[in-house]
């Protein structure tokens, strides 16, 4: 005879039993509960088996399903377990940046920056918290702010030309992704931390070590990033961190000295760090621009609300992230403006021709006279296109909500706006693997379909800091250097499994010639 206690038990695990039950059909019905079209789910692994066993690049994987779904405007897929809309059309990819960013506002993060002080970003931070700081930094990256620290990222942009032939094999094919990367490296670390670092010459460099590190491509990084879009309570609930402590140790360190020093010795320098000690002191940065970005255009209730304390800690994780966000990002903008100019000479001859004008008329290139460099934006923009940097974005539904054919999805639910799927659709860029810098002439690609920087009041706080510092140094580059294909092309469709930002597993090879002045 079962015992009261044993029976207790028994129906205990028959109620979780039932419950798993109960979820996991929730769970696969999904998708067809709501009418919407979807991949389905190879249980446990998700709509990509490929991906579910990390034997595939999950937005590669994605991009596959994203063709699979045509010609659906929205469609369902699973992450493992967890499902995923993936918005299709252009129109309504726009209205989750922007028309109606107010359901939209969220990347699905969950946060404790109390546990992980470097997790308070802009990046992850969510509603209240997100539109507070958000409002807070926008005057840091206004044109005028930018023009304001030009210099320093001149300086940074002039040692590299002037030294970018040291330790490069110039008779050999060569992977510029690692020189790119320390001058990036050298530049945010200037720009941002007030420092004058030296990447670009020295290979051991703390900064670059650092960088490398929170780039390693491994299987688990780009698991990890998307389980904290998809499963974050889960991940939350294990108390599992997505940085190294001693990347933390390391950052709270630099900051905290790099505030001690500015404020016990007085100094003064054009940089971010300037700027967030201005902020941490008045509460606001003062801006010469009205409207500083989208963010206060659409959203309109850009808090003032104090909801966050603008202490050292929170300055701390937004220095952290304006150099995670900013030194890979764009180096693998230059990559893929170096690689795709090299294979097409006309393009590349004419945005040197474009340059070599600008300089002449300004005697070398300073911050008003990049506007006249539209070629070369062109070049950089088909080269964003082509590789964007972040293949994907994510949103997550902050509130109830239907598509205009109908389709409804309820607060909570993960959105993918797949950038990388749409740039190389052929409906809104016709034969899409060809570099046609033109495309971004007169009204340029339609609304929604191109999305390197995301867009709407999420979109890069950094994207005109990146267009600067990726214009002027390869206007510099092209006065200098001819850059002619490798033997080998790249396969854009094949990207390291484990990479955060997109990384073609052929390295993108060119071969360099410098040019007689
Ligand atoms: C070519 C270079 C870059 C690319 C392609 C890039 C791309 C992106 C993308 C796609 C997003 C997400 C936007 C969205 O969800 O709508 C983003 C967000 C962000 N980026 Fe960049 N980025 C670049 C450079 C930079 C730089 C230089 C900085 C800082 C100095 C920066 C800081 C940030 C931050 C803080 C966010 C979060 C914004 C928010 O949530 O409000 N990025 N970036």
């Amino acid at each position: 005879m079962a015992t009261s206690a044993q029976l207790a038990i028994g129906s205990l695990v028959a109620a979780l039993f039932i419950y798993i039950i109960h979820r996991v059909r929730k769970l696969a019905n999904f998708f067809s509960d709501r009418n919407i079209p979807y991949i389905p789910n190879v249980w446990p692994f998700g709509s990509s088996l490929n991906v579910g066993l990390l034997r595939e690049n999950p937005f590669i994987g994605w991009d596959k399903l994203y063709r699979q779904l045509a010609p659906h405007k929205v469609g369902g897929i699973y992450s493992y377990m967890n499902p995923v809309v993936m918005v299709r059309d252009p129109e309504y990819v726009h209205r989750v940046y922007a028309t109606d960013f107010s359901s939209f506002v969220d990347r699905g993060f969950i946060v404790d920056e109390t546990k992980d002080p470097l997790d308070g970003h802009l990046f992850f931070l969510s509603g209240e918290k997100w539109r507070y700081l958000r409002a807070k930094l926008s005057p840091i990256f206004t044109s005028g702010k930018l023009k304001w620290m030009f210099e320093q990222m001149k300086s940074c942009s002039d040692k590299f030309v002037d030294t970018f032939e040291e330790g490069l094999d110039l008779s050999e094919d060569v992977n510029l992704r690692e020189t790119f990367a320390r001058f990036t490296t050298d530049v945010i670390t200037s720009c941002a931390f007030g420092i004058e670092n030296n990447a670009i010459d020295d290979p051991n460099n703390e900064f670059r070590k650092i960088g490398k590190q929170f780039f390693h491509a491994s299987k688990l990084n780009s698991q990890l990033l998307v389980a904290r879009m998809s499963i974050p309570k889960i991940l939350a609930w294990l108390k599992i961190k997505t940085i190294d402590q001693n990347i933390t140790d390391f950052f709270v360190d630099v900051v905290k000295q790099t505030f001690h020093h500015r404020i016990s010795t007085n100094y003064v320098r054009n940089d971010f760090v300037q700027l967030l000690l201005e902020l941490r002191e008045k509460g606001e940065v003062k801006t010469e621009e009205l409207f500083s970005d989208k963010s206060k255009q659409s959203n309109g209730e850009a808090g003032n609300e104090e909801v966050l304390e603008l202490n050292d800690a929170l300055l701390t994780a937004q220095l952290f992230v304006f150099f995670i966000a900013g030194f890979e990002t764009t180096a693998s903008g230059m990559l893929a403006t170096c690689y795709f100019l090299a294979r097409n000479p006309e393009c590349q001859q004419k945005a040197r021709d474009e340059a070599r004008k600008v300089f002449e008329k300004n005697g070398g290139c300073d911050y008003d006279s990049l506007k006249d460099l539209s070629y070369l934006q062109n070049c950089i923009n088909e080269s964003l296109r082509l590789l964007p940097s972040v293949s994907m974005n994510f949103r997550v539904a902050t509130k109830d909500y239907q598509f205009p054919n109908g389709i409804r999805i309820e607060k909570g639910t993960n959105v993918v706006l797949p950038t990388i799927s749409l740039h190389y659709d052929p409906n809104y860029f016709p034969e899409p693997f060809k570099f046609k810098p033109e495309r971004f002439e007169g009204q340029g690609p339609i609304k929604g379909s191109y999305a390197p920087f995301g867009d709407g009041p999420r979109i890069c706080i950094g994207k005109r800091f990146a267009e600067v510092e990726m214009k002027l140094t390869m206007a510099k580059l092209l006065l200098n250097y001819n850059f002619l294909p490798g033997k080998e092309d790249c396969d854009l469709h094949d990207h390291e499994i484990g990479a955060l930002t997109a990384q073609t597993k052929k390295p993108m090879y060119v071969r360099i010639q410098k040019l007689k002045n």
